[in-house]
């Protein structure tokens, strides 16, 4: 099953970036660093000049000319001379070390005392491309844009580049239940909170969310809805109507409009009855993701199912697999050992080392209450039935 279609690429302006997924490599025609310069405010000299001398015998240099960063150096450095020269700045011909300034003293105005013996030739010079070769890949094709890559586009001189465009993920809910924030709540009515969830979890995975509304627990209106959703979608959210009851129509929907339904459960808790689709007729290759109206069953096929798949769809070429860390368990963690399960905590770096502490009050798929402050899923597997405190256990990143 390949879910991943490809996503299309945008021109963006370097100050928009940030967040974004370099769609082609980059190179530059220039070496980093672009010359020979100065990695120290002090002294430019020649090696040989130097090598032997002492505090109590010093090398005495006379200084031919001070060159500050952003400034071309005039005069080629001859034995026995020196250049006063700045941290960044050009590395004049003939001087191939530089002397800090705490190893100098200056004796009159053009002579300078070399009090200690550079370690190496060549010490606290940058060398032209010793960084970067011209030509080479500077940034691959798959990159996600944060604050270095950012730096480095802006040195390469790159103001506008090829990214991928952002994934459109639409999302909806399902609900005879359910009525928007505002409304005044009728006994058996419940606000529809995933909605929200859901759209800041895609905001947040750099895909641009649109929410269609609530859709009541009907076939027809169903349908509607689910067509209105893949025609625009890379990837559809909805929640709820996904089970068995007799009120559940999504997966029938789905198989109505002509979908290739890949998953109907998974052996995960919580989010049994997650549905996982595509549309091989239309050209956009939509994926839909029916996620379970329980709100915490949403969110954890989020984490632990949509997050990856979108993060592929974006185009990143590393790091999208979720992400398990072992952590010493804070608590006694319990399971029936039916399906791989998640419990909703806390992941804690204590002393160099990862902590897992279960969240208070009921592990509950309905209660979206203590998933509050969430920031790891603990994992049991298939056949795992308890977990004791002070002992390991794999945690889901989020
Ligand atoms: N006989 C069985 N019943 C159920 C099974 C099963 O295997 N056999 N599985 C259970 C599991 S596990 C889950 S999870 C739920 C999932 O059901 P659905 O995806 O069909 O979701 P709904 O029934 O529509 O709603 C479940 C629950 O979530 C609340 N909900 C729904 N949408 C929202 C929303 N937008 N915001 C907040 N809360 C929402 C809804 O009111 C229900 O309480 O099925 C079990 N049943
Ligand atoms: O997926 Mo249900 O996941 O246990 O409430
Ligand atoms: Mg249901």
């Amino acid at each position: 099953m390949n879910l991943v279609s490809s996503i299309d690429t945008e021109i963006v302006d370097i100050s928009l970036s940030a967040g974004r997924i370099l769609a082609q490599p980059l190179a530059s025609q220039l070496d980093f660093p672009h010359w020979d310069n100065s990695a120290m405010d002090g002294y430019a000299v020649r090696f040989t000049d130097v090598e032997t001398c002492t505090p109590e015998q010093p090398a005495i240099l006379k200084v031919v000319e001070t060159i500050a960063a952003g400034s071309q150096p005039q005069l080629v450095i001859h034995p026995g001379e020196a250049a006063r020269i700045f941290t960044g700045a050009c590395l004049p011909l003939g001087a191939d070390t530089i002397v800090m300034q705490e190893q100098a003293q200056l004796q009159d105005e053009d002579r300078v005392a070399i009090l200690n013996s550079p370690s190496v030739l060549g010490e606290f010079v940058r060398h032209r491309a010793s960084f970067y070769q011209a030509g080479n890949t500077l940034l691959e094709s798959g990159t996600l844009i944060k604050a270095p890559e950012i730096a480095i586009l802006a040195a390469a001189q790159c103001q506008q580049l090829t990214v991928f465009r952002r994934p459109r993920v639409v999302v909806f809910s399902t609900g005879d239940e359910l009525v928007s924030i505002g409304q005044s709540l009728q006994p058996g009515q419940i606000v529809d909170s995933n909605h929200y969830a859901l759209m800041v979890f895609a905001a947040q995975a750099g895909a641009i969310p649109t929410y269609l509304g609530i859709v009541k627990d009907e076939e027809k209106a169903t349908k509607n809805m689910v067509a209105q959703a893949i025609a625009k979608a890379d990837i559809v959210l909805s929640s709820g109507g996904v089970s068995v009851g007799e009120h559940d129509y999504v997966e029938k929907v789905l198989e109505a409009l002509g979908a290739e339904i890949h998953i109907r459960s998974v052996a995960v808790k919580p989010g049994k009855p997650l549905t996982v689709a595509t549309f091989p007729q239309l050209p956009h290759q939509p994926i839909y993701f029916g996620l379970p109206g329980n709100p915490v069953s949403a969110l954890v096929s989020c984490w632990r199912f949509v997050a990856p798949a979108l993060k592929k769809l974006s185009g990143i070429k590393d790091n999208w697999k979720p992400e398990f860390i072992k952590a010493r368990s804070q608590h006694n963690l319990r399971s029936d050992g039916k399906r791989e399960t998640y419990l909703w905590g806390k992941l804690d770096l204590v002393a160099g080392n990862y902590e897992f502490s279960l969240a208070g009050g009921s592990q509950n798929s309905g209660n979206l209450i203590n998933l509050a402050q969430t920031t790891g899923l603990a994992m049991l597997p298939v056949g795992k039935t308890s977990i004791s405190q002070g002992e390991e256990v794999e945690v889901l990143k989020i």
